[in-house]
């Protein structure tokens, strides 16, 4: 099979149980299958993500020395805009041909939190754009409750309470992220990747992407894919820290993005990831005597932080303020 399923989960915007159900076991086969998949039937409308696409388009285009006043690599909790070549997924690759904004679960200075210096805790650094903080502010709302939502229906597929997830949610140190490819200038240049070859390092990914196309996904032979944009849907991956959660039940497969030939390509992931002190430890329901649990429990901020040093180069130098 060299496509990626299409899951409608507008039933889980119902009381219909069988209709859960359904839905839970199509997303179930899909992450031990291919840990890829698109949904559609979601309810963020179009016009928000008209409204995300210009702003992204007008922050972009805006000069350098704008969009550095909210530097990530000045950010000691991963806000801001990250310039071209901050992050280099494939190490193999040269870095990545694209530039970034990242934003997460807002904590004011003063939060204990913050002052007990928690790691990825603190307030976003948004551009000084009227309008862009209420937009980001609503949307990463929406696509918290949406990852809630299709997290229900894996609890419903494991076999485990349907709440497990949305206690574990709360306070998230998910991210959204905007994300400009410039254009490539030659065919020759296919070596300089949008994104190199990765897996994602948190539990699930939700992604808009434009349509320009340019995302590839590895199947089971080692082959890659295409992800074609597809109208109205979002592409949904589990990441590494889920396929740990699940004894590796769930996959968390390979994938990149081509840089776009000649056009601007941009796409809005959002990663869903709990709160930061929460246990990883293989989850009910993905162990028996058969099959032992693979890996010891882990804090969540210690997994993500590991991870988060292999593809930053700042943040493998000291800590900065
Ligand atoms: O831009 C895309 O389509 C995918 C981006 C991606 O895989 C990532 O940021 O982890
Ligand atoms: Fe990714």
């Amino acid at each position: 099979m060299n496509q990626l399923p299409i899951i409608d989960i507008a039933p889980l915007y119902t009381d219909d149980e069988s209709a859960w159900l359904s839905v839970a076991r199509q997303i179930d086969s899909a992450c031990r299958e291919w840990g890829f998949f698109y949904i559609e039937g979601h309810p963020i409308p179009p016009e928000r993500i008209a409204a995300l696409k210009a702003a992204a388009e007008d922050f972009f285009a805006r000069p350098a020395e704008e969009k550095l006043r909210i530097d990530i690599t000045r950010s000691s909790h991963h806000r801001g805009y990250g310039a071209i070549a901050t992050e280099q997924l494939d190490p193999s690759k040269p870095s990545d041909l694209k530039e970034t904004f990242d934003m997460g679960f807002h904590m004011p200075a003063d939060h204990p939190d913050v002052l007990a210096g928690k790691p990825l805790r603190g307030p976003n650094h948004h551009p000084d754009i009227p309008g862009w903080e209420a937009l980001m502010q609503g949307h990463y709302e929406d696509m918290h409750a949406l990852s809630r939502t299709l997290l229900r229906a894996v609890a419903l597929a494991l076999g485990i309470e349907r709440d497990f997830f949305d206690k574990r949610f709360e306070q998230p140190i998910s991210v959204f992220r905007m994300i400009h490819y410039p254009p490539r200038q030659t065919a020759s240049s296919a070596e300089q990747q949008g994104a190199g070859a990765h897996t994602d390092y948190g539990c699930v990914t939700l992604l808009y992407q434009d349509n320009a196309g340019g995302l590839q996904v590895q199947n089971v032979h080692g082959e890659w894919i295409d992800a074609p944009p597809i109208e109205g849907t979002y592409v949904v991956n589990i990441g590494d820290m889920m396929a740990r959660w699940s004894n590796d039940l769930y996959k968390s497969t390979p994938h990149r993005v081509i840089s776009p030939l000649g056009v601007d390509r941009y796409s809005m992931p959002f990663f869903a990831e709990p709160h930061p002190d929460t246990e990883i430890a293989c989850l009910p329901g993905c162990h028996d005597a058969e099959h032992p649990a693979k890996y010891p429990p882990i804090s969540c901020s210690d997994y993500m932080l590991s991870r988060f040093a292999d593809t930053y180069a700042y943040r493998r130098e000291e800590v900065k303020g």
